[in-house]
């Protein structure tokens, strides 16, 4: 990991049987996550949320959404392909599923790169309890307010200490902050995990900041920690990653692997190989 995240930390690893148990949780409970997504990366959202042991359905208009998600363990709302139809349909979604004690994982693809987008992750935050937060980056320093860059849906990076970004982000939300990149940086504000799965080639392809939040919501679904849920999530999708990337030849090969290596993770293929450090 890099010593910026390193640097001054008491860190220690979690328990493999942490994220273990989440994934054997996942797979024997299989719960339905709704999706109000993006038009580019649906169908791979669909798909990862197959592999990762759970069920996907795909609904944005307003008039069935409230009913589609009373049957959901998870709802994600993510705001890469807006329009003024689906953030209507993402805050009757996101209400219910309040009202339900249904955990909302929030996307905000794509914030700061215009003023829709962000004011619209604003509103979303405002408005919703979100329970977790997943941004790269750039989209987190957006929401945190202390400076991220973002060009179209790609991260610029933060302004400062990443994880400081994070925390500041969860504490001025109220929300569980997992952010994305080489390593992945989760906290609620107080409890920082850092997340050292995954391979770069995850970082050129469409739809893995996407897929992240799909088995993000899969795992929360089955969780009380939505912290420790979320960084199980990214330890498993990272696992998959490293282990898809051993033999791809290029990007549409890597893609394939990733998919088949998270449809057959094993409970101990992730107990014996996350990652998770918390400081
Ligand atoms: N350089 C990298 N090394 C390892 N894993 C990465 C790297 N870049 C991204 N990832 C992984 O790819 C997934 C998507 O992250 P990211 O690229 O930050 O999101 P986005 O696609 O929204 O910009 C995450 O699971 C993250 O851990
Ligand atoms: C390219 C693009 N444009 C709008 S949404 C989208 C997909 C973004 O996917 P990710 O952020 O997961 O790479
Ligand atoms: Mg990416």
């Amino acid at each position: 990991m890099p010593d910026n995240t390193r640097e001054g930390s008491s860190a220690r690893f979690v328990d493999g049987a942490i994220p273990a148990g989440l994934l054997a949780a996942v797979r024997s409970q299989r719960p339905l996550v709704h999706h109000i997504t993006n038009g580019v990366t649906i169908n791979d959202c669909a798909n990862i949320t197959i592999c990762a042991g759970a069920a996907p359905v795909m609904a944005e208009a307003p008039e069935e959404v409230a009913g589609m998600v009373a049957a959901a363990g998870a709802l994600v709302l993510n705001i890469g392909t807006l329009s003024a139809a689906q953030v209507e349909a993402m805050l009757i979604a996101g209400r219910r599923a309040n009202e339900l004690g249904i955990p909302v994982v929030l996307d905000p693809v794509g914030v700061g790169a215009t003023e829709f987008r962000t004011a619209t992750a604003r509103k979303l935050l405002d408005t919703l309890d979100i329970a977790v937060l997943k941004g790269n980056a750039g989209e987190i320093g957006v929401l945190a307010g202390t400076g991220g860059s973002v060009r179209g849906v790609d991260s610029g990076g933060v302004a400062g200490d990443p994880v400081e970004t994070a925390r500041e982000c969860a504490r001025s939300t109220g929300t569980v902050v997992s952010m994305t990149g080489a390593v992945d940086v989760v906290t609620d504000g107080s409890r920082v995990f850092l997340v050292g799965n995954g391979n770069p080639a995850m970082d050129r392809l469409s739809g893995t900041g996407c897929m992240a939040s799909s088995v993000t919501a899969a795992f929360v679904a089955v969780a009380e920690d939505y912290a420790v849920a979320s960084a199980a999530a990214l330890a498993a999708f990272g696992l998959a990653g490293e282990w898809g990337a051993a033999g791809a030849r290029g990007p549409y090969t890597f893609r394939t692997a990733l998919f088949d290596e998270l449809a057959g993770l094993s409970p101990d293929d992730l107990a014996g190989h996350a990652r998770i450090e918390e400081r």
